[in-house]
């Protein structure tokens, strides 16, 4: 694959807090259309990797580049409205707003804002703007398969369903790159497959890249393209998933962790 089809490009990202090496001179490339894990240990960097590219983070040393432009010294709501999307580890919805307000706040800054947004109104033109915007997200809510909880207060919600609205909302920024921080994390079998499914079909039908943090080993093996590891900050392992999980560093560094996640096939297969 060449750099031509890189939707992001991590160079040489180094994160340091204090005396605590966070990442160290870490690089790869997302392709266009992968679906492209991180994986490793806790405290491996996965999450400060993440934070980095969506801009919570300024890398102490490295940069990172979204489809060709360097958005290193952009903030978080501009690499938002460039097309970086995410969700996070912990929830961040707004438990007291309905499931369909939460979903309409991450369009936001799709909408005009301001004089001529107000002039706008004057002549319909917010008002079907709004519309517009509604109908979009009713999609993404039936794409998403919620409709039965869109009026609900978020905060009300079983933990799978508020991290089915959380992706939603992330959805409705229409990004061309998804960061997903653990989607799986807390769900049981069941949500599980259905949120796999669902980043499936929002990679394939919905043209989405995703960069992916996850600890369910059988997931990350079934749905990703490619998976990098990282062990104390440092990229120990890019390639297939089979490959990877092959590699005798990653047996050793992750194997102490993952055993109870990982079955005696899957590693030695
Ligand atoms: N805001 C912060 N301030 C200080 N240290 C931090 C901060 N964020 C992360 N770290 C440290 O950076 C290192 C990497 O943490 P990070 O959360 O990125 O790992 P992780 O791989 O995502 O872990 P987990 O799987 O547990 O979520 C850890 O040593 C962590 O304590």
């Amino acid at each position: 694959m060449s750099a031509e089809t890189a939707v992001l490009e991590v160079e040489r990202v180094s994160l340091r807090f204090g005396g605590v090496r966070a990442l160290t001179e870490v690089s790869f490339a997302v392709q266009r259309g992968e679906i492209f894990s991180i994986i490793g240990p806790n405290g491996a960097g996965k999450t400060s990797m993440v934070n980095c590219i969506s801009g919570r983070y300024r890398p102490t040393e490295g940069r990172i580049l979204f489809e060709g432009r360097d958005v290193t010294p952009l903030r978080p709501n501009r690499r938002a409205a460039l097309g970086i999307g995410r969700t996070f580890q912990n929830l961040a919805l707004f438990g007291h707003m309905t499931v369909l307000d939460n979903i309409m706040v991450g369009r936001h800054h799709l909408l005009r804002a301001g004089f001529v947004r107000g002039m706008a109104y004057w002549f319909g033109g917010a008002q079907r703007e709004e519309l517009a915007h509604r109908r979009e997200v009713e999609e993404i809510i039936d794409f998403l398969e919620i409709q039965h909880v869109r009026k609900a207060i978020a905060g009300t919600l079983s933990y799978g369903l508020r991290k089915r609205v959380e992706l939603a909302r992330a959805v409705a920024l229409k990004p061309s790159l998804i960061l997903l921080d653990e989607p799986m994390a807390g769900m049981n079998l069941e949500e599980k497959e259905d949120m796999a499914r669902f980043i499936i079909d929002l990679n394939q039908e919905w043209g989405m890249t995703v960069l992916m943090i996850e600890h369910d080993m059988g997931v990350v093996m079934d749905i990703s393209h490619r998976v990098m590891v990282l062990d104390f900050g440092r990229k120990i392992a890019e390639g297939l998933p089979e490959q990877v999980m092959a590699h005798p560093q990653v047996r050793s560094a992750y194997l102490g962790e993952a055993d109870a996640a990982v079955s005696p096939a899957e590693i030695d297969g």
